[in-house]
């Protein structure tokens, strides 16, 4: 049985003290039995998450890490480096690094190898343009990112990825994928996974959807065969529209 994950992707927001602020209003709310709960967070913020969200269930998490231990990577952050803030996951291929900061296949491939390397759960994310869906070219796209995304992991290290299937169309505009879409594209990634490992990775593996989640929908992508949980921006930022989609996923 999969174990659902939300994560919260704040992406460029908040301060240290408002992070420390929204842990102590979801600590022991948006701790669900059944229900994988994470923040991603700006590398200032992930000590303090980490220190004020010890004894909880709930779990912390970068959005980008490089791949390379150390050196003159100016601006960077290694894999050792968040190792030891206590951080447990990573967002690897972010649909706006790959747009805005040059992220391709092979730099998400190595970023996942890393990840691994240093203890650190990688989330993939994958997904396709607006122009790509409206060419037919969705599950092409998806197929290039999550193969490229695995390449050369062992069966045992990709049943523990999480890939976030996030269309690009659907990030911060409002308009979300319906979860008969989503599951449809999910469960195509999912024997995508077979073919590239076995059927037993792929049973294994979560596979999130992401864009435009809310408290409001997350229980509809919730119900479809295979859908793992979500990846989320926006709704995820407010303590209480987090705890419900925490409480969504159960
Ligand atoms: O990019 C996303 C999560 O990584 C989705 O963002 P929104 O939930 O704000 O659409």
């Amino acid at each position: 049985m999969r174990k659902p994950i939300i994560a919260g992707n704040w992406k460029m927001f908040k301060t240290v003290k408002e992070a420390r602020e929204f842990a102590s209003q979801v600590k022991g709310k948006a701790e669900v039995d059944g229900v994988e709960a994470v923040i991603c967070a700006p590398y200032t913020q992930l000590a303090a998450l980490v220190d004020a969200l010890q004894g909880t269930s709930i779990k912390v998490g970068a959005q980008n890490l490089h791949w390379e231990e150390s050196g003159a990577y100016t601006g960077e952050i290694s894999g050792p480096m968040l190792q030891e803030t206590g951080v447990q996951y990573v967002i690897i291929g972010h649909s706006e690094r790959r747009a805005y900061f040059a992220e391709t296949d092979e730099t998400v491939n190595k970023k996942v190898h890393a990840a691994f390397k240093y203890g650190l759960t990688p989330i993939v994310c994958v997904g396709e343009k607006l122009e790509e869906r409206e060419a037919g070219r969705t599950k092409e796209v998806c197929k290039t990112q999550t193969a490229g995304a695995l390449q050369g992991l062992t069966a045992e290290q990709a049943a523990q990825v999480v890939i976030a299937y996030e269309p690009i169309w659907a990030i911060g505009t409002g308009k979300s994928s319906t979860a008969e879409d989503a599951n449809d594209v999910i469960s195509y990634i999912r024997q995508l996974v077979q073919e590239q490992f076995d059927a037993a990775t792929a049973e294994a593996i979560r596979i999130q959807y992401g864009g435009s989640v809310k408290p409001g929908n997350i229980r509809e992508y919730m119900q479809m065969s295979d859908i793992d949980g979500a990846l989320v921006g926006g709704a995820s930022l407010e303590p209480d529209s987090y705890i419900q989609l925490v409480e969504g996923a159960r």
